[in-house]
């Protein structure tokens, strides 16, 4: 799959970087960083590329108004802003920044750790009202308490790695990093239900999903030592801000430190004026260094993925990953051409799964791309995917997405047996029917080796208009070039499979596409014109 990008809307505060290095590579940049919801989508539908930071929502709406919309980058790591599904669903990729601003976020999650064992927000506040109140402010040391991180992944690891260095000893949990992962950065995986009670400070490193939404909430804060402090960097709506402000209230809760909130800017400052709380306003990525890097990473990407060189950051494309090289390029196509040869000649049957098998050292890595193109020529030719697949652009993105909704299973193998370099590919009905292609790529030839077993002498070429047709006995080329002619088509070859069984199968090329009806063709061989 080639992506083209003519132009791109920048729509939040993004370091400059990024616009001069889409534009030094061909990309008009339009930056906007002004546009309200409405706005945005009426602008939209002029780009090919969208980038933001946390502050634009990308929700369906703005993508499906976005109808040249190929990409949308993300300049730093959360993507819940982003409507990642109804992206998948119009085939547009969505990427982020997965690193960039991984240090910064973490040295500012040990700043309000350290502030908030000190009170520096709140004496900082007094001196500034001319106070010397040496008495009230009455801190905690660090050292040898237990820090409990919720989410060891980038950010997590790098905040127990420093909290560690004040002697703090660090716990944790995350469901998919393992115990022994944990331990490599000295950091005891615990489940939750051990952690609440061990822990004298909490800090959040965790995606914002529904497995997440208000993890810490009045259990969790009952299950913990009283006068637990917690620390928020990573997204609102992880602590139920009810509840924390209830604990801080209680004193169950000492303190806690709030970079991020539900509602962003909160529309209620009642808890970020509790005077136990230490608040800013999502700041965690707010450094020279962190702007710099995410804004350098996502224009790069975009650069990459353009000049096909690689795909990095995508959260939503596993399909891509493998299709984007040259030589990846006509297996992309072979797939989806053999998906529409098999919907064309499986009309009667209801679709249920499909088993490809991939042969040769090349194709490797091709399972993922394999399926999604199979399926993207298998579905351009059905109603399937409850109009979403009909009305949508079919791409390697979206296409797995409706196979799936519409209960078709897919599945690939790998075998490295001889001949090598070549596809197999079985489609099975729900009644138990079964339809196998095979295929292979020479050169910039896209070749059929056999239908339902029954082989080409000489391998059928699919690129370009061809009529794919079933015969019921052997036909003579004569026949079909008299009928062809009738019907109006200039035949560039035909090439016929061998006939078994009263049936064989064939493929006529032509000089161009087919616009009439085929009836003559149709009175020799069961005929379909596609351009594939
Ligand atoms: N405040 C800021 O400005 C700022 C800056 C950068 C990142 N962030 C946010 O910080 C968070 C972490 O970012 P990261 O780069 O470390 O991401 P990451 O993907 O590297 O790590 C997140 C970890 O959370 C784990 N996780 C998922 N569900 C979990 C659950 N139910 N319980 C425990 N762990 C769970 C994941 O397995 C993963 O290891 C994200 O929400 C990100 O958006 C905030
Ligand atoms: O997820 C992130 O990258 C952070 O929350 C940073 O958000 P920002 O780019 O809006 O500062």
């Amino acid at each position: 799959m080639v992506v083209q990008l003519k132009n791109v809307l920048i729509s939040d505060e993004v370091d400059p970087k990024c616009v001069q290095i889409l534009q030094s590579n061909g990309i008009e940049v339009v930056q906007n960083v002004t546009l309200s919801k409405e706005q945005l989508i009426a602008e939209i539908p002029k780009y090919d590329g969208l980038i933001v930071r946390s502050a634009t929502r990308v929700t369906a709406d703005v993508i499906n108004a976005g109808v040249n919309l190929k990409i949308i980058g993300r300049a730093g790591t959360g993507v819940d802003n982003i409507d990642a599904d109804a992206a998948t669903r119009r085939g547009i990729i969505v990427m982020n920044t997965p690193g960039g601003n991984t240090l910064s976020a973490a040295e500012h999650t040990c700043t309000l750790l350290i502030a908030l064992t000190r009170n520096l927000g709140a004496a900082s506040l007094s001196m500034k009202e001319g106070k010397w109140d040496r008495k009230k402010f009455m801190g905690t040391e660090l050292f040898g308490k237990t820090l409990a991180i919720i989410g060891l992944g980038r950010i997590g690891k790098e905040v127990a790695l420093r909290m560690q260095s004040f002697g703090m000893t660090t716990i944790g949990f995350d469901p998919l990093v393992s115990p022994a992962e944990s331990a490599t950065f000295n950091t005891e995986w615990l489940s939750l239900e051990e952690i609440w009670p061990r822990a004298d400070y909490i800090t959040l490193h965790t995606p914002l999903i529904p497995q997440t939404k208000n993890l810490i909430n009045d259990d969790v804060f009952a299950k913990c030592k009283k006068g637990i402090r917690i620390v928020n960097c990573a997204r609102g709506g992880i602590i139920d801000e009810d509840a924390l402000l209830r604990a801080l209230e209680s004193g169950q809760c000492a303190a806690a430190g709030l970079d991020v909130f539900l509602e962003e800017p909160p529309k209620d400052y009642t808890l970020v004026k509790h005077p136990n709380v230490i608040a800013t306003p999502h700041l965690g990525a707010s450094t020279i260094e962190a702007q710099s890097r995410v804004a350098e990473e996502i224009a790069q990407q975009f650069v990459d993925l353009v000049q096909g060189k690689c795909l990095f950051g995508a959260i939503n494309a596993s399909a891509l990953t493998n299709a984007l090289s040259a030589s990846s390029q006509p297996w992309v196509q072979l797939g989806e051409q053999l998906g529409r040869i098999a919907s064309l000649l499986t009309k009667d049957f209801a679709l249920k799964n499909v088993d490809i098998e991939l042969f040769g050292e090349s194709l490797k890595n091709g399972g993922s791309y394999f399926i999604a193109s199979v399926m993207v020529g298998y579905l351009s030719l059905t109603p399937l995917g409850g109009g979403d697949a009909a009305s949508s652009k079919l791409n390697l993105i979206n296409a797995p997405v409706f196979a799936k909704q519409s209960g078709i299973t897919t599945k690939a193998t790998w075998k490295n047996e001889l001949p090598a370099e070549h596809v197999k590919v079985n489609f099975q009905g729900a009644g138990g029917e079964a339809f196998e292609l095979q295929g292979t790529v020479a050169g910039k030839n896209n070749l059929l080796l056999s239908v339902q077993g029954h082989a080409f002498k000489i391998p059928a070429t699919l690129n370009g208009n061809i009529v794919v047709y079933r015969a019921q006995k052997a036909v003579s080329v004569a026949d079909v070039l008299t009928a062809a002619a009738k019907d109006g088509v200039e035949v560039v070859a035909v090439s016929a499979s061998e006939v078994k069984n009263s049936q064989g199968f064939g493929i006529i090329n032509l000089a161009s596409p087919a616009t009439g009806k085929l009836d003559n063709l149709s009175t020799v061989v069961d005929a379909h014109a596609n351009t594939l």
